[in-house]
């Protein structure tokens, strides 16, 4: 299981000393809003090289853009080690892939809500991760799909049949508003198939993750540590884990 805060939720004019305040999570998910594939515009490819400079954590690149193909691999380039491109904006995802994979990135495809899972399974042997979606793409705050988890199932039973060291993220949903004397706790989780190899450090908790409202967790089907996520999801979406 990992932990990748979402840089939505930080405060954007101190965002080295808020990358610094997640540095025990596994990843810093960096949410790029182009305002044409989404309506929001958020920060781009200058910003997150800065990011990459300064940050304890690798940066876990979500594009939410126009032509992935186009301006994705930049992103690797620049030192991502995970990038993410939507399939739906994607024109060749298959030589996408390949090429932020030779710019030494994880290729990641996201899914919105309402695009199905089952076309794209052939693309599995080019992924290293397959991110999810449960809000639509663009804003933070919004409300968990639970309809989504059926996805995420069909995703991972793609996985174990391919049989590759594929990660699933999930992506959105909205915590409990701020409070001042509680951490929120953890809300967006990534799921990873396979249980990992080589010892973690204990995963951050919630408390740890309290300076940014959201977090990417990836979680194991196995081990202690997934109990806390089966929980949480079988709350949410009963019968989806
Ligand atoms: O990609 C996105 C939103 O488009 C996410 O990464 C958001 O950051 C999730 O925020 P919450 O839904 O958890 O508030």
């Amino acid at each position: 299981m990992q932990i990748s805060p979402s840089i939505l939720s930080a405060d954007f004019a101190n965002l080295q000393s808020e990358l610094d305040a997640i540095g025990n999570a596994d990843w810093a998910h960096v949410d790029v809003m182009d305002a044409h594939f989404v309506p929001n515009l958020t920060l781009g490819l200058p910003v997150v090289e800065s990011l990459i400079e300064v940050s304890p954590v690798p940066i876990d690149c979500h594009l939410m853009i126009e032509d992935p193909d186009r301006w994705a691999p930049p992103y690797a380039e620049a030192g991502a080690k995970s990038v993410t491109f939507h399939i739906e904006a994607a024109q060749d995802p298959v030589t996408l892939a390949r090429a932020l994979r030779s710019a030494g990135a994880r290729a990641s495809m996201a899914l919105k809500p309402g695009t199905p899972w089952e076309p794209y399974e052939e693309l599995l042997p080019e992924l290293d991760m397959v991110l999810v979606m449960t809000v639509e793409p663009g804003f933070g705050g919004q409300a968990f799909m639970a309809d989504m988890m059926p996805k995420v199932r069909a995703v991972r039973e793609s996985v174990r049949r391919y049989g590759g060291e594929i990660w699933i993220q999930v992506d959105g949903e909205s915590p409990p508003p701020r409070s001042s004397s509680a951490p929120t706790p953890v809300p967006t989780f990534s799921w990873r198939d396979r249980p990992s190899t080589t010892p973690r450090t204990p995963l951050p908790t919630s408390t740890a993750c309290a300076p940014w409202s959201r977090a990417t967790v990836a979680a194991e089907t196995e081990g202690a540590r997934d109990a806390a996520a089966m929980a949480y999801w079988s709350a949410r979406a009963p019968g989806s884990v």
